[in-house]
Order: structure tokens, then C-alpha cells, then sequence
């Protein structure tokens, strides 16, 4: 059986008594939404639900808060932000009974649009009402669970960059506009995959996208046949191209195009080694993870519990 974790969006109804609702008031849209997290935490309270707000002061404070609510055999942690606060909480929620629910708050807020949970806070709060518990996968980089995807190469150093430059205060623009410079000036790099112990494969690639879901970015789909409860890794590796052949692989999987499949190697499997002979950046999630030199080898799975 793989290791899930339980998402409040559809198979089997539930009426949750308790729950922890978790803020990060730095997530992209939270200042806009304030208002109506406040009511919806009244809300929840006026419908019988056992409701409790809790702000982040810092990164780590959404997975501390989770871990302690699944010690307290809390219900449902619903966490109020973008794609980030969500992986720090499914770090604590793996393999426990609690669910994860979201009121998207985030600049992109990817795994809401993958499950298609509304980004208005009164919309998503009547999924959390009246949606379905469904079990979903959780994917690892080494020993960090993701639910969406991990990339290494072009992306990652998009979202190094972002991180730390004025770029992250212009949200999606500022992403797009690193990611042009870095789509204009990155070389690449040479890569060794080992897929399910059996298939090697080598490669000079320019990203490479491993995916629970298909959802990238919010519009893009690089792993277009994820699923996140089929037990299988979606890995796509887009293989360095000229600066024209680049913009063309662009339009193509921005467009979800058929022949987006010529730029790409696709792969599916339960786990993959990954080496390269240089640091290369890694993200998880949409958010910095380290350098491949860190650590040798990267080893992506589902992992079986
Ligand atoms: N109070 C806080 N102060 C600073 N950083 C925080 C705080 N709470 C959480 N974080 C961190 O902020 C980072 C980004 O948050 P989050 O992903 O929720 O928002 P976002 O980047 O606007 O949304 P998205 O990921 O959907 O684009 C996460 O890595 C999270 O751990």
C-alpha cells in the first residue's frame, strides 16, 4: 500500500468534529483574504465544527502545528496558504488518520487548481463542509514528501533566484521574469537516471519534472499523465535544447500540444535514482530544496508502507 495521506475532495462523506486551521500570513493572496479566513473560521464554528485559527510566525511553524494536531488526533488541518505551507504540512499528516483541507491563499496555489478546489474562500469552505475524504499519494525526495512535484535544473534555479531576490514581491510576474532570464542564459547539465533498479537512462537536460500530479505552475503540464493515486511517478525530462529549439518546447507543453512528446523522454515508475556530475539546484514543491551535489545520489519514490 502506498504511503497517503487523506485530502478533503471526494469518495467517502465525513463530518469532522475538530479541526486546526493553519495561516501563513506571508502566503501571496492571505492579506486580501484575511477578512474571510476570520469568517470562516466563525463559520466553521456556527456549523458545530471544533475550530481553531493559528498564524505562522516563521517557516516550520505550519509542520509543527500539523504534527501536533495528528498527536492530538485532530480531524481535519486546513491549511491556509500557497503550495509551500501545504507541503510542510503533509510532512506531519503522511500516514495519519488526519485530513488535509485548504482555503487556497497562495500566489499560484497549484494543488488546489490540480484537485479543483475554488481559490474564493467562501467556495472552498463548503468543500470543506460538504467534500469527500479520498486517499492520495505522496511521492519523496530522499526524505521529504511531496504532492506535487519535484524538479531539478531550470525550475529550480527559477525558484532559488525568486527566493532571493525583490523578484518574489511581484509574484507571477517576477517568476516569469527570472524564468525568461534563466530560460535565456542556463546551459544544462548531464544527468544519469536509474529507473525501478532495471533502466538507465542518460541524458543532457535542461529540467527535469517529477510529478505526483500534472499541474505545473498552475497552467503548464509536463507530467500530463499523473495521477496522484495510481501509485506511479510521472518523470518527464526535457532534454537541453538550442535557444530557438527551447522557445519552440515552450509553446508546445504551455499549449499541451501532441508534439511536445519530440522534447521530452517520459517515464513511468515507482522510484528513480538520480545522478549528476554537478550541483544541480533541486525544488520541491515550488520551493528550494538543496543542490544534487549535497547528496550524491537523489532518490525519488512512492514509498510503500
Ligand atoms: N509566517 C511565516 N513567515 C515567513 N515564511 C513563512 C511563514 N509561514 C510559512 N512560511 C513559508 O513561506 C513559504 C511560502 O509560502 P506559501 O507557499 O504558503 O505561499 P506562496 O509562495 O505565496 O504560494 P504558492 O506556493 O502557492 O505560490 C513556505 O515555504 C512556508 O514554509
Amino acid at each position: 500500500m502506498q504511503k497517503q495521506i487523506q485530502s478533503a475532495s471526494s469518495t467517502k462523506k465525513i463530518q469532522p468534529t475538530s479541526a486546526v486551521l493553519i495561516a501563513n500570513p506571508t502566503s501571496g493572496s492571505y492579506v486580501d483574504n484575511k477578512k474571510q479566513v476570520d469568517e470562516t473560521v466563525q463559520f466553521l464554528q456556527a456549523q458545530g465544527w471544533d475550530a481553531h485559527l493559528q498564524l505562522t510566525q516563521r517557516q516550520g511553524d505550519a509542520g509543527r502545528i500539523a504534527r501536533e494536531a495528528v498527536e492530538r488526533n485532530i480531524d481535519v488541518v486546513v491549511a491556509i496558504g500557497g503550495d509551500g505551507t501545504i507541503n510542510e504540512v503533509i510532512q506531519e499528516l503522511a500516514g495519519s488518520e488526519t485530513a488535509l483541507g485548504i482555503l487556497p491563499s497562495g500566489t499560484v496555489n497549484v494543488w488546489a487548481r490540480e484537485v479543483g478546489i475554488p481559490l474564493e474562500n467562501e467556495a472552498a469552505r463548503d468543500i470543506l463542509l460538504q467534500g469527500q475524504r479520498r486517499r492520495i499519494d505522496l511521492s519523496k525526495v530522499d526524505d521529504r514528501y511531496f504532492l506535487l512535484m519535484a524538479g531539478i535544473g531550470l525550475d529550480a534555479e527559477v525558484t532559488h533566484e525568486v527566493e532571493q531576490k525583490p523578484a518574489k514581491k511581484l509574484g507571477v510576474p517576477g517568476y516569469l521574469l527570472v524564468g525568461l532570464w534563466k530560460t535565456l542564459t542556463f546551459k544544462g547539465f548531464r544527468v544519469y537516471l536509474h529507473i525501478d533498479g532495471k533502466k538507465s537512462i542518460k541524458a543532457h537536460a535542461m529540467q527535469i519534472v517529477i510529478g505526483n500530479t500534472q499541474l505545473y505552475g498552475g497552467a503548464i503540464k509536463y507530467t500530463w499523465q499523473a495521477k496522484c493515486n495510481d501509485g506511479l511517478l510521472d518523470v518527464c525530462i526535457a532534454r537541453s535544447q538550442d535557444l530557438i529549439n527551447t522557445l519552440l518546447m515552450g509553446i508546445d507543453v504551455l499549449l499541451h500540444r501532441r508534439q511536445r512528446r519530440q522534447w521530452v523522454l517520459y517515464e513511468t515508475c515507482k522510484e528513480v535514482e538520480i545522478r549528476t556530475r554537478h550541483a544541480i539546484t533541486i525544488q520541491v514543491d515550488g520551493d528550494p530544496s538543496g543542490f544534487t551535489s549535497e547528496r550524491g545520489v537523489i532518490n525519488v519514490s512512492k514509498e510503500l508502507c
